[in-house]
This record gives structure tokens, C-alpha cells and sequence, in this order.
């Protein structure tokens, strides 16, 4: 039998490091939670690329791993294994310093229970103040910037009041604002809209994306909300502790001038190559172990094995 040779394109003499350009940059991403004699994988080789001053939204089923993820991204837990770099931080070679650092000034976290973020004998303005006065930011800068950031918010008119005096969806406006009060690059947030009724949550994620477009912060956001994540301009689908696929949305012109979203569904390719045929897809053509691959101009095919069914 003889064998074609492909006509490949050169490669490059040297490949670009993964993700060089990225803000965030997760590869193989291993979390193995031990718990008595019981390993969990919560993460099983997840890759993630967020450039600076994008808004990406984190979906998938419950349990599998969107919390994990965005705790490793927090410093708030370490992983097991693989590559995880925030800006300049290695997050599986940091010291407790540099941990204490890269949290107050590199990333803002958004947790999940809107009561967690606030504490209940502060006012808004004085819970912005606080990270600031950790940081040693003098009185007068912190005075301004707590205003500022409570305006972004649209919460500037509740400054004065405790969160017992705030709607859930004022307690998660001021919760943002806390979290970025040492103007971190990234702002980090685990279902911030959870609790939430529909416009409520549309208010919330309103001021989310303020925040991305006036601030420039680039913004990671778990979410079960279809609402939510059918706004950003990309989500990113995890499956059983991995990347699966990205959705990417555009805005195009009509011909009569009108404006509509076109989605568009990826494959997420990891750096050995690997992708996930969708399991409608092999299902489909009745693709089982094995596949036939052929290079095109401007696309791989990938053909069920004929020959080799019985
Ligand atoms: N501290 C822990 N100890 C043991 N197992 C854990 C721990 N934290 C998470 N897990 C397990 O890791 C897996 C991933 O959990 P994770 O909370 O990251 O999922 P999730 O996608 O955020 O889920 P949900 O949408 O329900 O919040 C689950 O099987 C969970 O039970």
C-alpha cells in the first residue's frame, strides 16, 4: 500500500510559548481533592486562555469544577498539577507573601452567597475603604476612589447604609465594588447573580460589564444564567473538570442595516493537538474508535473508518 505524503506548511522554527500573550493562562490544570480515602478529581486537565481586558463567561453542570477554577484563579486554593499564570504569578510556585500580594492587588473575587462578600456593621463606603487601608492607600485617595467606584456601580446613593439596608442586588453592586477597590486587573465572580430574580440579575451584569468596558478589568464570571451568558462575547463551557467548547458571539450588520448576534460553537484544541468530536457528531456517522484524518487547504476532514468496520 503507499502512502500520500502530505504537503504540510513549514512550521515556525520556534513555537510561540502557549498562551505568551494571554493575562490568564491555564494548562493541564490538575485540583485532586482527597477527602478520607476518597480522591476527587475536580479538575482533570483543564486549558484556559483570557486575554487582558476580555469578559468571559464560565458555564457547565454542577460539579464540574467552575468553583475549583475559579478558587485556584483567586489564590484561594492551589492546584495539584499543571501550568496556571495570572499577569506575572505562577499560582502553583507563589509563597504565602507573594499570595497575600496577588490577592490584594492582582485579582478582586466575587463570591457566591451575596452575604459573604459584606460585613454587617460597615457601611458601603467603608467596606470599599477597608482592602484600601490594608494596602497603606492614604485617606484621601481611598475618599475619592470608595465614590468613584460606588458611582460605576450605580450604587453611589447607598453609601451610608449597611447591608441589611441593601437590596440583594445593591449587596452584590457594593460587593463588586469592594472587590475592586486596589484595582486589580481581574475581577473573578462565582455566580453573582444566583440569588437574584431575572432583573435583578440583568442589573447585576449590567454593572459587570461597565466595569469591563470603563475600567478596562478583565472579568471571569461563573454562571448558571443562560441570560448571562448569552451576553458575553465569549463563554466557555467546562465538562467533567475540562475546557469542552467555546461559544463566540459577534455583532453583524444586516443588509437592511439592522444589527443581530451570530453564536458560533469551537472545539477547545489542547496543545498536544487533542480535541472532543461532540458525542451528536460521532453518533451521527457512527464513529467509534477510529478515523480518518485528511489535511485540506483551509481544514481537516475527519471521516469515519469504513474500511476497518466489520
Ligand atoms: N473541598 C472539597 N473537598 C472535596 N471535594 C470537593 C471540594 N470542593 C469541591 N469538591 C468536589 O469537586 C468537584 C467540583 O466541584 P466545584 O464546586 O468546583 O463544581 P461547580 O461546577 O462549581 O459546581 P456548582 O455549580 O454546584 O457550584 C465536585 O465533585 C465537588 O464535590
Amino acid at each position: 500500500m503507499s502512502i500520500t505524503p502530505l504537503s504540510l506548511p513549514q512550521p515556525p522554527q520556534k513555537a510561540p510559548e502557549f498562551g505568551r500573550d494571554s493575562l490568564i493562562v491555564c494548562e493541564s490544570l490538575v485540583r485532586i481533592y482527597q477527602s478520607g480515602s476518597v480522591e476527587v478529581q475536580a479538575l482533570q486537565g483543564l486549558d484556559l486562555m483570557v486575554d487582558g481586558g476580555e469578559m468571559v463567561a464560565i458555564v457547565g453542570a454542577s460539579g464540574s469544577g467552575k468553583s475549583t477554577l475559579l478558587s485556584i484563579l483567586a489564590g484561594i486554593d492551589a492546584p495539584t498539577a499543571g501550568r496556571a499564570r495570572v499577569d506575572r504569578w505562577n499560582l502553583l510556585a507563589m509563597s504565602r507573601a507573594d499570595r497575600v500580594h496577588y490577592r490584594r492587588h492582582t485579582v478582586g473575587f466575587v463570591r457566591q452567597q451575596t452575604a459573604a462578600n459584606l460585613l454587617p456593621y460597615l457601611t458601603a463606603r467603608q467596606m470599599v475603604d477597608l482592602p484600601m487601608t490594608a494596602t497603606r492607600t492614604p485617606a484621601r485617595v481611598r475618599r475619592a476612589r470608595a465614590a468613584e467606584l460606588l458611582d460605576t456601580l450605580g450604587v453611589g446613593d447607598c453609601a451610608d447604609r449597611r447591608p441589611a439596608q441593601l437590596s440583594g442586588g445593591q449587596q452584590m453592586r457594593v460587593a463588586i465594588a469592594v472587590a475592586l477597590a486596589n484595582e486589580p486587573r481581574v475581577l473573578l465572580a462565582d455566580e453573582p447573580t444566583g440569588e437574584l430574580d431575572t432583573a435583578t440579575s440583568a442589573e447585576v451584569f449590567g454593572a459587570l460589564r461597565n466595569v469591563n468596558k470603563q475600567l478596562g478589568v478583565t472579568v471571569v464570571v461563573v454562571t448558571h444564567d443562560p441570560e448571562v451568558s448569552g451576553q458575553v462575547e465569549r463563554t466557555v463551557a467546562i465538562r467533567d473538570g475540562r475546557t469542552s467548547s467555546e461559544v463566540l458571539r459577534r455583532t453583524a450588520t444586516r443588509d437592511d442595516g439592522g444589527t443581530h448576534v451570530i453564536a458560533e460553537e469551537y472545539a477547545v484544541m489542547d496543545r498536544a493537538g487533542r480535541v472532543q468530536v461532540p458525542r451528536d457528531y460521532r453518533e451521527a456517522l457512527a464513529m467509534t474508535r477510529r478515523v480518518r484524518l485528511a489535511l485540506e487547504a483551509d481544514h481537516v476532514a475527519i471521516r469515519p473508518d469504513l474500511d476497518g468496520r466489520a
